[in-house]
């Protein structure tokens, strides 16, 4: 059932405190939930008209948690019981949630790392694969579906009779999928936006194969609807919207961390939700996930709001007691806990809420489009990759957006991220930016909590292409306040995309190459770092980090 716990404290106190009232006297909470398409202004009228579905998303999600209990009886009766999605972005970070809070496995494929996607392909005798794709046109996934179909039909199993599709009615994937006659198709919603999708179709019908207790979930969403339906101050969704988007001067770096929640994963969810929805038109709000101890959260930066990741049933409140080199040292925070469908719903009420504090239209992403059309230019007619400046090692280094991040000469990896970080300006940050595999190369995450050390601002780290559909969209239509740190690998072995012109290692170069070029096109400064020997380039990139903080 639902739970739902939310402590402010600080500047987070003191927006909603200014906020709250106004929000109530413009009864946003309750035309929210009768879906006013006219609460963001004009400009957001037309889109907002059809994106509003998720406010009330139960009707629709009932009857499928049966479907899907059905499907995944007749798959097991098979001996066909591991999951793998292909999706990115809101097709596979709600599911991705829901499963790792269950303890249940699914394989989540939303990477175009030939490395990362080769490894899945293991044990196909009992696997099924559920294709999720609202729009039915997203490159990676198409790509990932061509691969697993591929890998299935090899090995003697007809690789329709294990595709499980999740798409909007009309898409190219929907008629596709029914003319392949592929084992199930779940039309989705297509009045939910892909981020607010994870009550609808895209996150039961992974979450459910694999095993998670959808039917919970949705109780758990639906008991706290009516509180964040209410015109009161005291609603959480419209307490958090207003902490999120009403601090002034705005603390737009939201440091997010797990502080207890037995919720894994979550930080990711609401890191796509927030950043997709906010970051636009020089605005926005730019979610850093960290773990405990890290530098955001030993610090009290005036643009940083901590937002700490409880369980709602076990917690005490801030332990502002403890010791300070383990625990929260800023004053201003928002603390929240509860059921994951209860999360979900107050993390999407919120966002909402904080869209129309920001004056911006939380249900567009209009720069994820422009690094899309980026890399397809890129793919249709590959330009030669630019020289390398310089080569340390295993290392080429070149730069995007600012010539002088690169001298002339001989440069270290260390000299040139030394330079990089020199550019980040007040109120600026980091985005660590890796198009390597995210299991198996995970290591590379330790270079985020040295970086923010070093340079003393917010870093974030996102693996490609998954955070071209998050992060991706502050990064190019937020504040010009980021710094870029690009970081690609040659791949020991590349795999071909079947029926398609280009191969996986292309696709993933085009996606590297097409970003960067955006990103230096809206002037911010890019380097870039190709490992050509991914183990040697990834260890003298720790080394060059650890040397510069030694
Ligand atoms: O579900 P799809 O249409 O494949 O889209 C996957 C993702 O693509 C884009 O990045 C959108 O901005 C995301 O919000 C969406 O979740």
């Amino acid at each position: 059932m639902s739970s739902l716990s939310l402590t402010l404290i600080g500047a987070a106190r003191e927006a909603a405190e200014a906020q709250a009232p106004g929000l109530v006297d413009h009864e946003f909470a309750s035309r929210l939930a009768a879906q006013d398409h006219t609460l963001w202004g004009p400009d957001a009228e037309e889109e907002a008209a059809k994106r509003l579905g998720w406010v009330a998303p139960f009707a629709a999600g009932r009857p499928l948690v049966d479907q899907i209990s059905r499907l995944r009886q007749e798959l097991a009766a098979e001996g066909v019981n591991r999951v793998v999605l292909a999706g990115m972005g809101g097709s596979s970070l709600a599911p991705e949630v829901i499963c790792a809070s269950a303890g249940v496995d699914l394989v989540v494929l939303d990477s175009t790392d030939p490395q990362q996607v080769r490894a899945a392909l293991t044990e196909l005798e009992r696997t099924v694969l559920v294709v999720a794709s609202k729009s039915g046109s997203t490159v990676e996934t198409d790509s990932q579906r061509r691969i697993v179909q591929h890998a299935l039909e090899q090995a003697g199993i007809d690789p329709f009779s294990r595709t499980v599709v999740v798409t909007d009615p009309g898409s190219p994937m929907n008629e596709q999928a029914r003319e392949q006659g592929v084992r199930a198709v779940f039309e989705a919603d297509p009045t939910v936006g892909g981020r607010y999708s994870a009550l609808t179709a895209f996150g039961l019908v992974p979450a459910g194969l694999a095993g998670a207790d959808i039917a919970e979930l949705l109780d758990s969403a639906e008991s706290a609807a009516d509180l964040l339906a209410e015109d009161d101050a005291a609603n959480p969704g419209l307490q958090l919207g207003a902490a999120l988007g009403g601090t002034a001067p705005l603390r737009d770096k939201l440091v997010i961390t797990n502080a207890g929640s037995p919720l894994v994963g979550l930080g990711a969810w609401i890191e796509q939700l927030v950043a997709e929805s906010t970051g636009k038109q020089g605005t926005g709000l730019l979610p850093v996930l960290v773990a405990d101890g890290e530098p955001e959260l030993t610090r009290d930066a005036e643009d940083a709001l901590v937002v700490q990741l409880v369980d709602a049933e076990a917690d005490e409140g801030p332990s502002v007691d403890a010791d300070p080199a383990e625990t929260v040292v800023s004053p201003h925070m928002v603390r929240t806990g509860g059921s994951l469908g209860a999360q979900f719903l107050l993390w999407e009420v919120a966002t909402a809420v904080a869209g129309s504090l920001l004056g911006i239209n939380p249900f567009d992403q209009p720069d994820v489009e422009s690094a899309k059309v980026a890399a397809r230019g890129l793919l249709d007619s590959p330009a030669p990759v630019p020289a390398a400046t310089t080569v340390d090692g295993a290392v080429e280094l070149r730069a995007s957006g600012d010539p002088s991040l690169l001298p002339a000469g001989e440069v270290s990896v260390a000299e040139a991220l030394e330079a990089l970080l020199r550019r980040i300006p007040d109120r600026g940050y980091l985005a660590v930016m890796a198009y390597l595999d995210r299991i198996s190369e995970n290591r590379l995450e330790e270079l985020r909590p040295q970086l923010a050390a070093l340079c003393g601002r917010p870093v974030t780290f996102g693996w490609g292409p998954r955070f071209l559909h998050s992060t991706g969209q502050f990064h190019k239509g937020g504040p010009a306040v980021g710094a870029f740190l690009q970081i690609t690998g040659t791949p020991e072995q590349d795999l071909e995309v079947p029926d398609r012109p280009f191969t996986l290692s292309q696709l993933i170069t085009a996606q590297a190459h097409g970003d960067a070029q955006v990103l230096a096109d809206h002037g911010r400064p890019v380097l870039q770092l190709h490992l050509r020997d991914r183990n040697a380039g990834i260890a003298a990139v720790l080394d060059a980090v650890s040397a510069l903080a030694s």
